[in-house]
């Protein structure tokens, strides 16, 4: 692939830049008493519709964003994705997570091989294997059912699962799948979250399924030992065979840990961890919660949007200008953050999935090339749903920072309520806000206003709006599993394209390695200190006494004491 210059040194970065200055003086109280322009600023697809019209943007600016997507290779480099080119150049691999979604007949190669009957091979394995288990074919080691799952993995071998389960719990179709059964994450290495893992739930009637792209990863190795000995304390070391299964793309290691290579579920190289939910890090977990059925159609919706994304023109295709347009936030407006704002209360772990997926993928500081970026790439996510944020933090959003906003609504409730005498459904209540803090944010409120609402003189400074403030609106016709899976692949897509645009490369991680050695230094000196009594040394003044106080605080602890686990 030829070298591509930075996209700042290009004639449409100049324009763009140039072009912020155009728009200083417009207010989006203007804008958006253009309909021709807002109208020009919807996109429908596949029952998705997407409103941009609060953006502070011209069609002036979205065609000036084309010429710089045109500017940047991006239909080439979108192209290269989906045909197996090894775009993540610095771990030399194809970034293929589409192919995880893709129809049994399709073709999609890597290295001149279809990888496509690879995929279904481990799905036909999951949907077989999950169906012994919630049929109870497949028994625990005293022969009885497995009810509950937990799924250990953390980072993109977790965050994803959880959104997607999250989601799902509440909608009817799922939750009717799932009756009398439990899935639990295991994330975080920290004891209590073991503790609030295995609380109330029992070895012999527990799958422990260890969710690990390398198998190396320290939180999740450590708990699934951990975990482990919670079953063979309970039911012996054979039991093991029986209630511990994985999903990694280091089969050796599985083996290794003493897991039945029939029980691993694999993926592949090119999948990247924080995109790898519709791989069996995902699929495994959700199928044994909810059947495979569900997540067949969850794989679907992701599918619907991935070839949108491959096929759709870019004036019309949802991730490319969803993209464009955060690029545009970010690099020319100067906005660093990003809210992400489900009206929904199942789309309660989306935002910190994102965070993750943007966030990690996004957040480089040098070209795909190597070269410093005389410009800030990546953006900072945050976001919880509506209306709960709007009690929170939504006053620095409307009075403080300017902070791009993603609304996003549903149409139809998993969960609909009516209440006799209310003037709305609870949905509805919802939704109202839904509709209004878009307005609320682009408009804002004048003292002009305020003087006619008899506002006194002393407070119009603080109950003054400017107003503004850009948005985005998202709406889903409902929650059924395709259309969380059109919701991740959106959002998937969209921050490739916000990378393409920057020149970086988004599917690395190298930036989460130095604090893992760091750490390894630590737990070195912390077992030297225990066990051996060994002086702190190799550590700054700071971290030295830092490490003094613990050790001197917690010297009752015994340097090599038996397996003790949580009893609550
Ligand atoms: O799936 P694993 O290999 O255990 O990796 C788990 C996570 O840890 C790494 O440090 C990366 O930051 C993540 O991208 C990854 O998802």
């Amino acid at each position: 692939m030829a070298s591509p210059a930075l996209i700042s040194r290009t004639h449409p970065w100049e324009d763009l830049k140039a072009h912020v200055e155009d728009l200083k003086g417009t207010h989006l109280r203007d804008l958006m008493g253009d309909a021709d322009r807002c109208r020009s600023m919807m996109v429908e697809f596949d029952g998705i519709l997407l409103d941009y019209s609060r953006q502070r943007a011209t069609v002036d600016t979205v065609d000036k964003l084309l010429k710089l997507a045109e500017a940047a290779s991006l239909k080439e480099k979108i192209h290269h994705m989906f045909h197996g080119e090894r775009i993540n150049t610095t771990e030399n691999r194809s970034v293929l997570h589409v192919a995880l979604r893709a129809p049994r007949d399709a073709v999609i190669s890597s290295d001149g091989k279809n990888v496509v009957p690879d995929v279904w091979d481990v799905l036909d394995k999951i949907k077989d294997f999950s169906e012994r288990v919630r049929s109870g074919a497949w028994v625990g080691a005293t022969g009885k059912a497995l009810k509950d799952v937990i799924a250990i993995g953390i980072g993109g071998s977790f965050l994803g699962p959880l959104f997607v389960h999250t989601a799902l719990q509440t909608d009817p179709e799922a939750s009717e799948h799932c009756r009398g059964r439990q899935l639990r994450f295991l994330a975080n290495v920290d004891p209590i979250d073991v503790a609030r893992n295995i609380t109330g739930l029992c070895p012999e009637t527990t799958l422990v399924v260890v969710v690990s792209k390398t198998f190396t990863t320290a939180e999740t190795m450590l708990n699934a030992r951990t975990l482990r000995e919670w079953i063979s304390s309970a039911l012996g070391p054979d039991a093991v065979s029986k209630h511990m299964v994985a999903v990694s793309t280091n089969l050796p290691l599985v083996e290794k840990f003493g897991i039945d290579p029939k029980n691993a579920f694999a993926f592949w190289d090119w999948v990247g961890g924080r995109y790898s939910v519709c791989s069996a890090v995902g699929v495994l977990p959700l199928s044994l919660q909810y059947g495979f059925s569900i997540v067949e159609n969850f794989l679907k919706g992701a599918y619907s949007i991935d070839q949108h994304f491959y096929s759709t023109s870019l004036e019309k295709n949802i991730p490319v200008l969803l993209g464009l347009l955060s690029v545009w936030n970010v690099s020319f407006l100067g906005y660093p953050a990003r809210a992400i704002l489900p009206y929904s209360q199942a789309l309660e772990k989306f935002a910190p999935h994102i965070q993750q997926v943007s966030m990690e993928s996004n957040g480089k500081g040098v070209s795909i090339d190597g070269e410093p970026l005389p410009y800030e790439a990546g953006e900072i996510d945050f976001g919880e749903p509506g209306t709960n944020g709007q009690h929170s933090f939504y006053q620095l959003i409307h009075q403080g920072r300017v902070i791009p906003c993603d609304f996003i609504g549903v149409v139809k409730s998993q969960q609909p309520v009516y209440l006799k005498g209310e003037i709305v459904n609870n949905h509805d209540e919802l939704m109202s806000n839904f509709f209004a803090q878009p307005d609320a944010l682009a408009y804002g409120k004048t003292s002009e206003q305020l003087r006619k609402e008899n506002v006194s003189q002393n407070l119009l400074p603080h109950k003054t709006f400017t107003g503004n403030r850009p948005s985005l609106s998202i709406l889903l016709p409902a929650l059924t599993a395709y259309n969380i899976g059109q919701l991740l692949s959106i959002y998937e897509h969209r921050v490739a394209v916000q990378g393409f645009i920057w020149g970086i490369n988004s599917f690395d991680q190298w930036g989460v390695e130095l604090g893992k050695s760091l750490a390894t230094q630590v737990r070195k000196q912390l077992h030297a200190s225990r066990v051996k009594r060994e002086p702190i040394e190799g550590f700054n003044y700071s971290t030295t006494t830092l490490l003094t106080k613990y050790l001197e605080a917690t010297s009752d602890v015994p340097a090599d004491p038996p397996s003790i686990l949580p009893k609550i």
